[in-house]
């Protein structure tokens, strides 16, 4: 029997900054239906990025105060700034019976293993170095930015054997294919089996 409750699954995308998360990420949450869980994040908002869309902006403050509040189910901090993903918003989308995504580095992706196990799909998204640093400086990030994100590039990568999937990212569209059919597998769209 396959239930609606056994369907939803969490899907986190992860792998070095300029793999080409977000942008896959998207353009497969929209093929799906499925949510972005937003993080909540102490940094400033990058020219062209949306509060409460990109992330929730908040104060070093507020971060503290709903962390003191065992408002979130996990927290970390990159590079002098605190992410965290709140834990009422997974929650949320799971009482509903709902899949949900998330752009997470490795840590995150492995704390969510941890807590959800077979509801967690990690998917690893990857390119040569030389290659995501030239996609973040096309993109316009601070020279600041991008070193701070190659200096975890080597880390990320070691996460890929941990990953249930992993993806070569130089093709968009043949990336975003490839994981579509993937999960395909695992959200089993339209499918209705109650027997
Ligand atoms: N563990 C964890 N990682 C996060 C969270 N939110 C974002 N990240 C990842 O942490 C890194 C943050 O780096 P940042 O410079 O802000 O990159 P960007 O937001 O991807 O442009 C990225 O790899 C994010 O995907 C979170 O709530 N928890
Ligand atoms: N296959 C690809 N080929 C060329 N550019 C890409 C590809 N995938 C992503 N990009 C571009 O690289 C940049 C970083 O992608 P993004 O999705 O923001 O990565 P991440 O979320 O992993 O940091 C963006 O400008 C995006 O449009």
């Amino acid at each position: 029997m396959v239930g609606r409750e056994d369907r939803n699954k969490i899907i986190v995308f992860t792998g070095p900054d300029g793999s080409g998360r977000k942008s896959v990420a998207e353009a497969v949450g929209q093929t799906f239906g499925m949510d972005k869980i937003v993080s909540f994040v102490t940094r400033l908002p990058r020219p062209g990025e949306v509060n409460g869309q990109d992330y929730h902006f908040i104060t070093h403050a507020t971060y503290r105060e709903m962390e003191r509040q065992g408002e979130f189910l996990e927290s970390v901090e990159i590079d002098g700034h605190l992410y965290g993903i709140r834990s009422l918003d997974i929650e949320t989308k799971l009482s509903d019976h709902e899949s949900l995504y998330l752009i997470l580095n490795h840590e995150g992706a492995g704390i969510l293993k941890k807590i959800y196990g077979d509801k967690v799909i990690r998917l690893f998204l990857y390119a040569d170095r030389r290659t995501v640093e030239e996609r973040e400086r096309k993109l316009g990030l601070a020279e600041d930015v991008i070193a701070k994100h190659l200096s975890h590039y080597d880390g990320e990568m070691e996460y890929r054997g941990s990953c249930e999937h992993a993806f070569e990212n130089y093709d968009l569209g043949q990336t975003t294919y490839e994981i579509t059919n993937t999960l395909e597998a695992y959200l089993q769209r339209d499918l209705v089996d109650k027997d």
